[in-house]
């Protein structure tokens, strides 16, 4: 284990983006868990990766998001007020982002389609890994024609992005999203990144077996 990855947990104000790591980290969150609306708590857990490894993770839980009151972006130039977008800072430092809304509020999903296309904006040419998590607080809505998690999922297609449906009172159905984002954080390290270097020091033991007859 050795380098730290920071992780920024965002989203709409409520939807669960506390209870989420609360329950990830310590598995204390139930039903009757209320918590205070966030500032900004940091949390570091030994995540496990897709190879069995742990991983040391800092995640950064985020003041919730007022949501926007036109619907889905229209138009990326649209002005947001400050409580409407992330603070600048966690652009410049943010390895990965955990981004969640609630599957029973639809504007917590265009919540996360404005915070999206900040991010792409303005992440440089720097990799960052995000993914999706849909919170189910609660069952569908019947009488919507396409209900919150299959729009959700639609467009996470066409932004190629991971999507994850879980309960912040289930552990279980936490462990893939955060295990997904460890992984990718942390791929396996090519023995050396310069196949020059590898050729020459096979070289050099050639010589010094030559030598040495
Ligand atoms: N029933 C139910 N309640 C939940 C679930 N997840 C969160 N809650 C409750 O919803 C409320 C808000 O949850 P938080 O985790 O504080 O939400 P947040 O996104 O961190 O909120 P802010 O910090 O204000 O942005 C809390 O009272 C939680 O107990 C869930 O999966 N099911």
């Amino acid at each position: 284990m050795g380098k730290t990855s920071k992780v920024v947990i965002c989203g709409m104000k409520g939807v669960g983006k506390t209870a989420i790591l609360e329950q990830l980290i310590y598995g204390n969150v139930n039903m009757k868990s209320s918590f205070y609306p966030t500032i900004e708590d940091i949390y570091v857990a030994n995540i496990e990766t897709d190879r069995g490894t742990k991983e040391r993770v800092c995640f950064y839980d985020t003041a919730g998001l007022e949501p926007p009151l036109t619907g889905p972006p229209q138009s990326p130039t649209m002005q947001l007020t400050a409580n409407q977008v992330l603070q600048r800072h966690y652009l410049g430092f943010a390895e990965g982002f955990v981004m969640v809304y609630d599957t029973t509020k639809p504007e917590s999903l265009d919540v996360l389609m404005y915070l999206k296309k900040d991010i792409d904006r303005n992440k440089d040419k720097k990799e960052v890994v995000m993914l999706v998590i849909g919170n189910r607080t609660g069952p569908d809505d019947i009488n919507s024609l396409e209900n919150t998690c299959s729009k959700a999922s639609n467009w996470c297609a066409r932004e190629k992005v991971r999507h994850f449906e879980v309960s912040a009172m289930d552990r279980p159905s936490l462990y893939e999203p955060f295990i997904f984002m460890t992984s990718k954080l942390n791929p396996v390290q090519n023995k050396t990144a310069f196949p020059q270097l590898s050729t020459l020091s096979k070289l050099t033991q050639k010589n010094n077996r030559s030598d040495a007859m």
